[in-house]
């Protein structure tokens, strides 16, 4: 029988070969199951939603089959992927035979020279599904269940490292409906369509996500609100001290600043890029702070917290959220304290 997480591929609109590992020995994580893998039209196999899911629902959480600490140059500056490929063979050859075809099975991106080469498929399988980890994000590790997971420009899933537990997890960021296809950023997205198609070139495919497929007259403006996402979190960053400001000039500024700042949310929300929700809110919250009104801090502060709290409750940014909003919130109750005996 098949496990709760895989659909038997009995039948398909289109050929595809189902690698052995997606009926054989393949465990699921979580419980009750919410994914499933299977083919996805045009993209070779996706992760599919198998249930309905909230935002910060888990998805996944993996423990990665192989990790590998490139070897520095100097300070900071790691050899290239490419000469990391003996550490990467001695790493395969310690995995357990349903490991070592888990790992063969993934998909590879091959330049027009190893397309030439039967033999090497290491690399290019490491270089088309591997993914930062480690403290320091200085290490790759693969996790060929999370490797399925195919790219979009507006995904419904970021992907965390949490260190304590070594494990990459994947989580809803929206709702998503059952048998949606479940999607990730292989990029940073504050980028116009042309220079993600660029990047996106090194994988081997064009994006046919749903803000890469535009009318020309739509494309410009989700370009331009990507860009002016962009310049906003830049803009934002020497505004965001706690100090008030005494100056009328710069009260005034303080107080357009807030409404850049709901914009900037607002813009976000057009453009489906969940991800950048918490960074925004934090930055209305500051900006609430900067005109002393303090119960709207509170809120935007909280909302970002919720956020981080879901991704990795040890994160710096999380912690971070944790303080501003009881901050806020003592400030909120002095602004009360001090209005009630005004009153009476
Ligand atoms: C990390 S793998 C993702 C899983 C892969 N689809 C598979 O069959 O194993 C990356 C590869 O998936 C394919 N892919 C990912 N996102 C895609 C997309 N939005 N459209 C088309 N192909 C995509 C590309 O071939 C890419 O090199």
């Amino acid at each position: 029988s098949w496990p709760t997480c895989i659909v038997p591929i009995t039948s398909t609109p289109y050929s595809y070969e189902v690698p052995s590992w997606l009926s054989l020995n393949y465990s699921c994580t979580g419980s009750p199951q919410v994914w499933e893998a299977r083919p996805s039209r045009g993209k070779g196999i996706g992760v599919f939603a198998t249930r309905p899911l909230d935002p910060g629902d888990i998805i996944l959480a993996e423990l990665p089959v192989i990790i590998i600490e490139p070897p520095l140059i100097r300070d900071g500056v790691a050899y290239p992927l490419t000469s990391v490929e003996p550490l990467l063979q001695a790493a395969f050859d310690t995995l357990s035979e349903e490991h070592k075809s888990a790992v063969l099975s993934l998909h590879a991106h091959l330049t027009p020279e190893e397309a030439s080469d039967t033999e090497t498929r290491l690399l290019p399988i490491f270089r088309s599904n591997a993914y930062l980890v480690g403290s320091l994000m200085s290490e790759f590790g693969l996790f060929p269940k999370g490797a399925r997971i195919n790219h979009s420009c507006r995904p419904n899933s970021n992907q965390v490292w949490i260190d304590k537990t070594g494990k990459r997890v994947v989580r809803a960021i929206r709702r998503i409906e059952e048998g949606e296809e479940i999607s990730a950023t292989y990029l940073p997205l504050l980028q116009s369509r042309k220079e993600r198609q660029r990047a996106l070139s090194q994988y081997g495919f064009k994006c046919t996500c749903s803000a890469c497929v535009l009318g020309k007259a739509e494309q410009e403006a989700s370009d331009k609100r990507r860009n002016d996402i962009r310049l906003a979190f830049h803009d934002f960053e020497p505004h965001l001290s706690l100090s008030v400001p005494q100056s009328v000039a710069d009260k005034r500024k303080a107080q357009m600043n807030v409404e850049a700042s709901m914009q900037l949310v607002k813009l976000l929300e057009e453009e489906e890029l969940s991800d950048y929700l918490a960074p925004a809110y934090r930055i209305v919250a500051l900006s609430f702070a900067r005109i002393e009104r303090w119960d709207q801090a509170t809120i935007w502060a909280h909302k970002s917290y919720n956020l981080r709290l879901a991704e990795n409750e040890d994160a710096e940014g999380t912690l971070e959220m944790a303080a501003l909003t009881s901050q806020f919130i003592s400030s909120w109750n002095e602004e009360l304290y001090n209005k009630s005996k005004q009153q009476g």
